[in-house]
This record gives structure tokens, C-alpha cells and sequence, in this order.
């Protein structure tokens, strides 16, 4: 037991140092994308670019397991590079319309942000997927820091407001 325990130690110290490391590095990357959506949106170009993702996927030469994670950098990438244009971090106030689950949908879309916390009051498997198809961290109960609540329930009008803060997602 003792062995177990000192293993378990110094293999969560490892994977928390690499975990640094690797948030470390996005980050730099972040500021990165954000230099190049600065200049593709002056220019008009759009963030997404196929032809550079082949010309790095060439470069790289990946395995399976290097192209998926390359390819979830490319959407965290892109979906920042998208919200230089979009200004989404001002507040807003936004009609959804239709019936529940379009309504979870696009307000799935409309505040979803890759690894933004999204805190469920309960199991509801409509929601969770909505959003963990966003690639948003579904956590189930209530955040213990200052939040957002976003309603989606029978009515029309549902006001949503963006910005750094866990979303909590209520429904009736
Ligand atoms: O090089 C670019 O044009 C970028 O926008 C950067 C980047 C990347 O993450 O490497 C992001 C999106 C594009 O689809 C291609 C590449």
C-alpha cells in the first residue's frame, strides 16, 4: 500500500508539471492565433484555412493519435481567431425562438467556448450533449465562484451574457 501510494505521488506530480507545461504552451499559441486573426480579419480572410492545416499536418507527419489532438488545436485556434470578429465578450441580449431542444441548441452554440464551464443543476441529457459536443466541461451542480444564469424554460426571450465567468444552465 505504502508503494501504491508513493507511485500514485510522484506519477500526479509528474502529469500535474506536464499539465502546466502543455497549458503553458496553448496559451503562448492563444496569443499567437490571436496576432493572426488580427491580421486575417483586416484583410478579410476568413480564420479557417484548409490549405495551411495540410501544409502543417505534411509538416508534422503525426500519428492518429497526434492528428486528433493537432485537430482540436486547430477548432480551440479557430474558435478564438473567430472571436476577435464577433467582439462576443460584450454583453448580450438574444431571442432564442423554437421549440426546447432548437432553444438549447442554439443557445449551445451561441455561448459555447472549447473548455468553458458549463454547470448543470441536474442530469439532463439534452443539455449535456448540446454542449459537450461544444467541447464545453459539462459539471454537474453548482459553481462555487460568481456566475451567469442562462434560462432556457417555455418562454421565448432568454438573455444570455458572455464573458469569463461558468455559465449556469437552468431549465424548467
Ligand atoms: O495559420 C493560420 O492561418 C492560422 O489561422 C493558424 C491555424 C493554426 O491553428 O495553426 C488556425 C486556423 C487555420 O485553419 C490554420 C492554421
Amino acid at each position: 500500500m505504502v508503494a501504491f501510494i508513493d507511485e500514485m505521488e510522484l506519477l500526479r506530480s509528474e502529469i500535474m508539471k506536464n499539465t502546466r507545461e502543455i497549458i503553458e504552451l496553448i496559451e503562448k499559441r492563444r496569443e499567437l492565433a490571436t496576432m493572426i486573426g488580427i491580421s486575417k480579419m483586416r484583410n478579410h480572410l476568413s480564420p479557417r484555412d484548409s490549405s495551411r492545416e495540410n501544409y502543417i499536418k505534411n509538416n508534422l507527419k503525426l500519428d492518429d493519435f497526434g492528428l486528433s489532438i493537432l485537430n482540436m488545436i486547430f477548432e480551440f485556434t479557430i474558435h478564438y481567431e473567430k472571436n476577435i470578429s464577433l467582439d462576443i465578450n460584450k454583453d448580450s441580449i438574444i431571442e432564442v425562438n423554437g421549440d426546447y431542444a432548437s432553444r438549447i441548441l442554439s443557445i449551445a452554440k451561441i455561448i459555447s467556448r472549447p473548455g468553458r464551464e458549463i454547470y448543470i443543476e441536474d442530469n439532463n441529457d439534452l443539455i449535456e450533449e448540446a454542449f459537450s459536443k461544444a467541447f464545453c466541461h459539462v459539471i454537474i451542480g453548482l459553481p462555487d465562484r460568481d456566475h451567469h444564469i442562462v434560462n432556457i424554460n417555455s418562454g421565448i426571450k432568454t438573455e444570455v451574457i458572455l464573458d469569463s465567468k461558468p455559465v449556469l444552465v437552468k431549465w424548467k
